[in-house]
């Protein structure tokens, strides 16, 4: 059916309720289907030759734009708060106010740093941020067959928007909704826009693009893309979903988060830095293979 599910960076908990679906999503056809995927450590990548890439946020932390102090502060706080948000022994309710706190002791700082909006385009090029070998081809994908994306993403908006445009691969078909930055008159940034999205809260309380779920409502089939499990619900605003196939990455700490992905996620792809399997799967779908 789809050969890639034969690596060895593929786990799944119920194999055959995995091809059920994707059988199903190949029946129902592409105008049934969207795409729903987070952005950082899912379309981006995680590491590369032993080092951590950069999330969004990291991007702007690490550029010569942040002050020293200001750069040690914010990895101080990513020191202190990532641990807790990949915890498998805290609960979701645990760590919310503490995502809170986090995003919004960072998004505070970066606000000191005056941050030009002309100054996007450049930081996101020195960066080493990197999108997962296979996203090209999947989003050409995607765009060419017109298939909706839609990411939906805790980290930057205008960042994430930047590093697709510089991989030749923000097509039309595609609608973020993210931490989006508020420029003033002179183009400095002078705040976050509201709603603060953080991990566990990419859910309808933070959608207020009513419009787009409406577009789409005869898209009832779902392949959902995440990193954490606080992207499983990023889902919960699509009316009358048929079948919905979620598709986690476990990156970090896998020993101990294995058995939890394993219950929530149907395909869990461990320690693997690219989208062959997703794009196996979407080339399934299509009809291609
Ligand atoms: N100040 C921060 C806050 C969060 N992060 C990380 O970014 C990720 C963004 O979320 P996605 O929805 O795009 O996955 C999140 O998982 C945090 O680990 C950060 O780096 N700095």
């Amino acid at each position: 059916m789809v050969p890639e599910l034969g690596k060895a960076t593929v786990l799944m908990k119920n194999p055959e309720h995995v091809k059920d679906v994707i059988s199903a999503l190949r029946e129902e056809g592409t105008d049934k289907l969207q795409v729903i995927s987070d952005f950082d450590m899912t379309l981006s990548r995680f590491g590369f030759n032993g080092r951590r890439c950069p999330t969004s946020h990291n991007i702007l932390d690490n550029s010569r734009v942040v002050s020293e102090e200001g750069r040690k502060k914010l990895k101080d706080l990513l020191h202190y708060y990532y641990p807790i948000e990949i915890d498998p022994n805290q609960t979701v309710e645990e760590k919310c106010p503490l995502m809170v706190e986090w995003w919004t002791r960072a998004h505070d700082l970066l606000l000191q740093q005056k941050i030009l909006k002309s100054d996007i385009a450049k930081i996101v090029k020195e960066s080493e941020v990197m999108l997962r070998d296979g996203v090209n081809s999947f989003l050409d994908q995607l765009h060419k067959r017109n298939i909706p994306l839609f990411i939906f993403s805790a980290g930057v908006g205008d960042v994430l928007e930047e590093v697709l445009r510089q991989g030749k691969v923000f097509h039309p078909n595609i609608t973020v909704v993210s931490n989006y930055m508020d420029f003033d008159d002179k183009g400095v940034l002078r705040q976050f826009k509201e709603p603060l999205i953080h991990t566990f809260n990419k859910n309808n309380t933070v959608l207020e693009n009513k419009e787009y779920s409406q577009q789409l409502s005869a898209r009832t089939n779902i392949l959902l893309l995440g990193d954490s499990l606080g992207d499983l619900s990023m889902a919960d605003g699509v009316a009358n979903m048929e079948n919905i196939l979620t598709v986690g990455f476990l990156n970090d700490r896998v020993e101990e988060r294995r058995g939890k992905y394993l219950d929530a996620y149907d395909i869990v792809l461990e320690k693997d830095e690219t989208l062959d399997v997703v794009n196996g799967i979407l080339g399934y779908i299509l009809r291609e293979t």
